[in-house]
């Protein structure tokens, strides 16, 4: 994220090492979190309050909600992914985050260092999105939970570190962190909670805001909803909640990914900053420092890469993939696809989102029908959006109907 960290000082060392952990974690040793996560979701649909079988919610609180709970699994462990108190603060704080820095936006850059910091914290004062009292909160549970990890460490329990391929549990990231920080002395308490943060904020919010648009579009195109179900039944009802099971969902998975061409997070991708001048094929130097991004939207909206671009086509990416074609898959990377970003940095979450987004996709589809119960041609994206950031519509709502 250029621009998030101290002008001239670049990426902390911490920032370096987490895209490897990732892949080393919820990439390579992805079904061992799949139970969990799984029962995260159950956990979470269970606590919704229906009336007279029917239950009308935020679009994006449900999807919010979730993917809070079963990403927390991963993040920070059982004990606190179920924790009601640590989930609000979790979620309260990456919306601060994102309002903060929308506001700071509209700050003159000259006057960012006196008072950004300032209008960040005013804009949220006194709401639930106050992200200075949610940390607050959050930075409780973390210290408590590092804690345990130390204790651990120094009571000869061995360490996660050791284990990523070793055994069959689940490697938590916040305690790897902590503990290459103590072991290795690495780097900082204060970076390992900074890294944290931001974690949260790549995990949580971006699987969040695929998985609301998917929801959203599912409601207003009730003719997917046959098929998905059908091939539900098929795969998931008789693999259960695994890989395999994920992999083979390609109406769903297809589904997902058309979602996210239509409606993705950003209207820019794959953003990068020029550490040398930069000779371009065509002959373009980009001067050492350039900011560089590629257009995605637009790109994911272009007739030279789609037929009849605008139109919402659910099993685009299947029938492609019949046709031959290759990087049809929700996690495949392409010029023409960069919702997870290209290249060396692209998105090493993607399994995962893909493989949340589909359980929960899975269980939804089981239980229940759909339905959007206000304003079914309202805009996706809401107010806060500008810039090349899409901030949820906050007011869309979606009923679910118990079958
Ligand atoms: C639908 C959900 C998600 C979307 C749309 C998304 C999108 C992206 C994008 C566009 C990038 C930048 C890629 C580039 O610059 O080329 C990125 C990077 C990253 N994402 Fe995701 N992401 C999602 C889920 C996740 C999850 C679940 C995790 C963690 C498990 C995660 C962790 C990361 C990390 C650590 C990076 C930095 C990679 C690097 O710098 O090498 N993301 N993501």
């Amino acid at each position: 994220m250029p621009g998030y960290f101290p002008k001239g000082r670049g990426w902390p060392k911490i920032a370096k090492s987490t895209p490897g952990l990732i892949r080393a974690t919820v990439y390579k040793h992805l079904h061992r979190y799949m139970p969990a996560m799984n029962q995260a979701i159950i956990s979470q649909l269970q606590t919704l309050d229906f009336k007279d079988g029917e239950c009308k919610i935020g679009c994006f609180d449900l999807a919010y909600s979730i993917v809070a709970r079963s990403g927390s699994f991963a993040l920070v462990g059982s004990r606190l992914s179920q924790n009601e108190e640590y989930l609000k603060a979790a979620k309260d704080h990456i919306l601060g985050m994102i309002v903060t820095t929308r506001v700071q936006f509209l700050v003159p850059d000259c006057l960012k260092p006196y008072i950004g910091g300032l209008i960040g914290r005013l804009a949220t004062l006194g709401t639930s999105w106050d992200m200075h009292a949610s940390r607050k909160i959050m930075l409780r549970h973390f210290d408590a939970r590092a804690a345990e990890y130390h204790a651990k460490i120094f009571t000869g329990n061995g360490s996660s570190e050791t284990n990523l391929n070793g055994t069959d549990n689940p490697v938590e990231i916040f305690q790897w962190l902590y503990e290459s920080s103590v072991l290795r002395e690495r780097w900082t308490y204060a970076e390992v909670i900074g890294e944290m943060l931001l974690l949260q904020f790549a995990f949580i919010y971006t699987t969040s805001y695929g998985l609301y648009g998917a929801l959203v579009e599912l409601a207003r195109r009730p003719e997917y909803i046959s098929p998905l179900r059908e091939e539900i039944d098929l795969i998931f009802s008789e693999m259960g909640p695994t890989v395999p099971a994920c992999d083979g969902m390609v109406l769903m998975d297809s589904f997902l990914k058309e979602c996210q061409r239509l409606n993705p997070p950003s209207a820019l991708s794959a953003h990068r900053v020029c550490i040398s001048d930069l000779k371009l094929s065509n002959g373009i130097t980009l001067k050492q420092g350039s900011h560089v991004a590629v257009p995605s939207g637009v790109i994911q909206r272009s007739s030279e890469h789609y037929a009849n671009p605008d139109a919402f086509d659910g099993f685009r990416f299947v029938k492609r993939a019949a046709a031959g074609a290759k990087n049809s898959r929700l996690v495949d990377l392409s010029p023409d696809y960069l919702v997870f970003g290209m290249g060396a940095h692209a998105c090493p979450g993607r399994w995962m989102a893909s493989a949340l987004m589909k359980l929960v996709f899975a269980h939804i589809l089981v239980q229940y029908d759909i339905l959007l119960p206000n304003s079914a041609s309202a805009p996706l994206t809401g107010s806060l959006s500008f810039e090349e950031f899409y901030v949820p519509n906050f007011g869309l709502k979606i009923a679910l109907r118990q079958r």
